[in-house]
């Protein structure tokens, strides 16, 4: 099957168009963030979001890390799917599911050692997909996400092999090293933001090496 692939950090309708002219089957929309390159306003995300047409998911990471925050985020913004880019330390995946039943949930896993794994598989029961990516939350200044830096591989892998849900592979990946990460991990999708990046705009060359690298 051909991975999806999720363009992120996007940051304007213009940037939305391009992404989705390329074959994006989602979009990421940066709100708040400790670090990163990709954050904007959540009026921003709210606009964006409205014009992005089906079947095109538009998902919102958040770095709130409780349910009553996360659902009231949703609610400003009101994208199709939720991506959780910190630990939801109340773990109430259900009170969002009860208060937000057509949204998407996907929880970001930073993956940094053999622990990582055993995280994965016990929050793949709670939501819809798993999203694998290279940040460190127990840094002082937390990194969530937008590193441009790979993991691990070999724990990815583990993860896609043994979660019952679809998994999204991100960290680092570009036009050069994807096709190793298709042949490592076989994930059901792909998930990138700085390496189709020029200036901290949206570049259609990168954008269009990147696609074609992995769809031929
Ligand atoms: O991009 C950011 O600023 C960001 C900040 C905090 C959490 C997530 C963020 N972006 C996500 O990170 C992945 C990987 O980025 P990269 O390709 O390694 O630069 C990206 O796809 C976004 O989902």
């Amino acid at each position: 099957m051909k991975p999806r692939i999720k363009i992120c950090c996007i940051s304007s309708i213009q940037e939305a168009k391009t992404a989705v002219e390329h074959g994006a089957s989602a979009l990421g929309l940066v709100a708040k963030m400790p670090s990163g390159p990709g954050p904007i306003a959540d009026d921003l995300i709210r606009d964006i979001a409205q014009t992005v047409p089906p079947p095109v998911a538009t998902f919102l990471l958040t770095s709130e890390t409780t349910a009553d925050a996360i659902i009231a985020h949703q609610r400003q913004v009101l994208t199709n799917t939720i991506q959780i880019v910190d630990e939801l330390t109340d773990r109430e995946y259900r009170k969002i599911r009860e208060a937000l039943p057509a949204i998407k949930l996907v929880q970001v896993i930073h993956v940094i050692d053999e622990r990582s794994v055993d995280e994965a598989l016990e929050l793949s029961e709670q939501v819809d997909a798993l999203l694998l990516d290279s940040g460190n939350p127990k840094l002082a200044v937390k990194e969530l996400g937008g590193t441009g830096r790979v993991h691990n591989w070999k724990l990815s892998r583990q993860i896609v092999h043994q979660a019952s849900i679809p998994v999204f592979l991100a960290g680092g990946l570009n036009a050069g090293n994807v096709k190793e990460a298709l042949d490592q991990v076989n994930p059901f999708g792909l998930d990138l933001c700085s390496s189709v990046r020029t200036d901290g705009q949206l570049d259609p060359v990168k954008l269009e090496a990147f696609f074609r690298a992995v769809w031929g």
